[in-house]
């Protein structure tokens, strides 16, 4: 029997939905609140949570990285009034099982519950699975931990694999660690950049060729995907695959044999691929760019490499390990990081995702050489000057002159960042946040202005254009004397 739980500040929903789930033959419970919803669930070793977005104390999808970071993660369905396709793919993206939107009838919540319900009674039947190796994969985060967990699942099975990710986000070593992972551990891990071989070479290097095939094939040639016999073959930038390509290996992916290039007779090789691309195949098809048949051959499983950005609390740890590895490979002593430093690195959007932070790192470990600890200055100049911009234009968002220095919340002068505690459960509300520093920069304003005027209200008059009666409340306000 699977226990459910449904967050929702609707009662009669609530009590309408456990009762299918218990008309099913399981356990089904509801909270009202999400405090409540948070709770249960983090005691309550649920198999499935449905989770209304907009709560009376909060949203909904704010919870969702924190039922997923737990030992044994509920599969979530995240339950909306409001069609909102951005908040459907966040949710995706952190892990929930499906989106549906309100109004819900019996139909619509028992086929994703069925499938859902299916999927957790085939993980259980699963013996433990051996501790998945990392092989290298960095990063604790939960979109980092419930792609391990998709991994984990993928490297266990025989279906064809599709990494997606912007670059520089692992899908390489990714697709490492699922062979590693895999029963074909022992077997090669055949790679092929798409992108890198050019276009009138790509069919020999994957299918091969006889001797004589083509103007300089002097001798006969192994394809890639013979050597990939009884391992992976990992096709990197399958994107970029030619349409007459793309037809070739459709048949190989249907049929696993092929032709080399100039040869009378078919091969067979018995090779689990696994694809990876930056690109949006979907879209490609919908352009005519990329098969239908052979992207649906492709994704059996899909797997998102989530970007940086979307996961900033990893970065401490991959600047840490990244710095270390980089240390031991130009034998330099290991380097501690100013504060200044990684709070650059966590302020910066990284584009390129790990590969630029890795670079990044090393031309600042191999530039600072014999200096023992790095500083922001060590970073190159358009990683500062983009943190830089970002911290003004968001300072200037929030302070009615953001040019200006102003105080943070802890009463420093340098201006422009906003000291708070960021931890979900002390992040403050926005309106508190923004009156606390408008009450800063005010108290700021008033005491320089004083101080400029050397305490003459008259002449403070003069300088700040306010009239006696207004400065005078100002000055108690903020209990400014001399
Ligand atoms: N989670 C991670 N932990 C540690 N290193 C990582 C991680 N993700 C990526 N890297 C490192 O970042 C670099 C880029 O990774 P990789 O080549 O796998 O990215 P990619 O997505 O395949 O890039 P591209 O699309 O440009 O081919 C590699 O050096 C890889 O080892």
């Amino acid at each position: 029997m699977a226990k459910v739980l449904i967050i929702d500040d609707n009662q009669p929903t609530c009590e309408a939905l456990a009762e299918l789930v218990r008309n099913i033959g399981h356990e089904g419970s509801y909270a009202l609140s999400l405090a409540d919803g948070l709770n249960r669930a983090l005691g309550g070793d649920f198999d499935v949570v449905f989770l209304d977005v907009r709560m009376p104390d909060g949203n909904g999808l704010d919870i969702l990285p924190r039922l997923k970071a737990l030992p044994m993660p509920p599969e979530v369905i995240i339950m909306t009034g409001l069609g909102d396709p951005d908040g459907a793919e966040l949710a995706i993206r952190n892990g929930a099982w499906d989106y549906l939107q309100k109004p819900l009838s019996p139909k619509k919540i028992l086929l994703p519950l069925t499938r859902v319900l299916k999927y957790r009674d085939n993980l259980r039947e699963l013996t433990t699975p051996p501790p998945m190796k990392r092989c290298g994969i960095v990063g604790h985060s939960a979109a980092i931990r419930a792609t391990m967990d998709r991994l984990a699942v993928a490297a266990r099975g025989n279906a064809n694999v599709l990494i997606t990710g912007e670059t520089g986000t692992g899908k390489e070593l990714f697709a490492r660690a699922l062979h590693e992972n895999s029963a074909r551990a022992d077997r090669p891990f055949v790679v092929v950049d798409c992108a890198a071989i050019p276009a009138n070479l790509l069919e020999s290097t994957l299918f091969g060729h006889v001797r004589g095939a083509f103007t300089g094939a002097d001798a006969p040639r192994t394809g890639l995907v013979k050597e990939a016999d009884g391992g992976t073959l990992f096709l990197d930038e399958v994107g970029e695959l030619s349409p007459d390509l793309q037809k070739k290996f459709l048949r190989v992916l249907q049929e696993k044999r092929f032709r080399p290039v100039g040869a009378q007779h078919e091969l067979t090789s018995d090779f689990r691929l696994v694809a990876a691309t930056n690109r949006d195949l979907e879209d490609m098809s919908r352009r005519g760019e990329f098969r239908e048949d052979l992207l649906y051959r492709l994704c059996s499983v899909a797997i998102h490499l989530p970007p940086l950005r979307e996961r900033a609390e990893d970065i401490d740890e991959l600047a840490q390990e990244l710095a270390a590895r980089i240390s031991r490979k130009n034998g330099i002593a290991p380097k501690t990081f100013a504060p200044d430093f990684i709070d650059t690195l966590r302020a910066y959007g990284w584009p390129g995702n790990i590969r630029e932070l890795s670079n990044t790192l090393e031309s600042a470990i191999v530039g600072a050489y014999f200096e023992p600890e790095l500083f922001a200055t060590h970073l190159p100049e358009r990683i500062r000057i983009s943190t830089l911009k970002s911290a003004i234009a968001d300072a200037s968002a929030v302070t009615p002159n953001a040019a200006a220095p102003c105080p943070n919340e802890t009463g420093n002068r340098d201006g422009l960042v906003y000291g708070f505690d960021t931890r979900p459960e002390h992040f403050p509300e926005y309106k508190d946040f923004r009156n606390d520093v408008l009450d800063a920069a005010d108290r700021e304003y008033f005491t320089r202005l004083m101080e400029a005027a050397d305490w003459k209200v008259s002449r403070a008059c003069d300088l700040s254009g306010l009239g006696k009666s207004r400065l005078y409340v100002q000055l108690r306000k903020y209990g400014i004397d001399r």
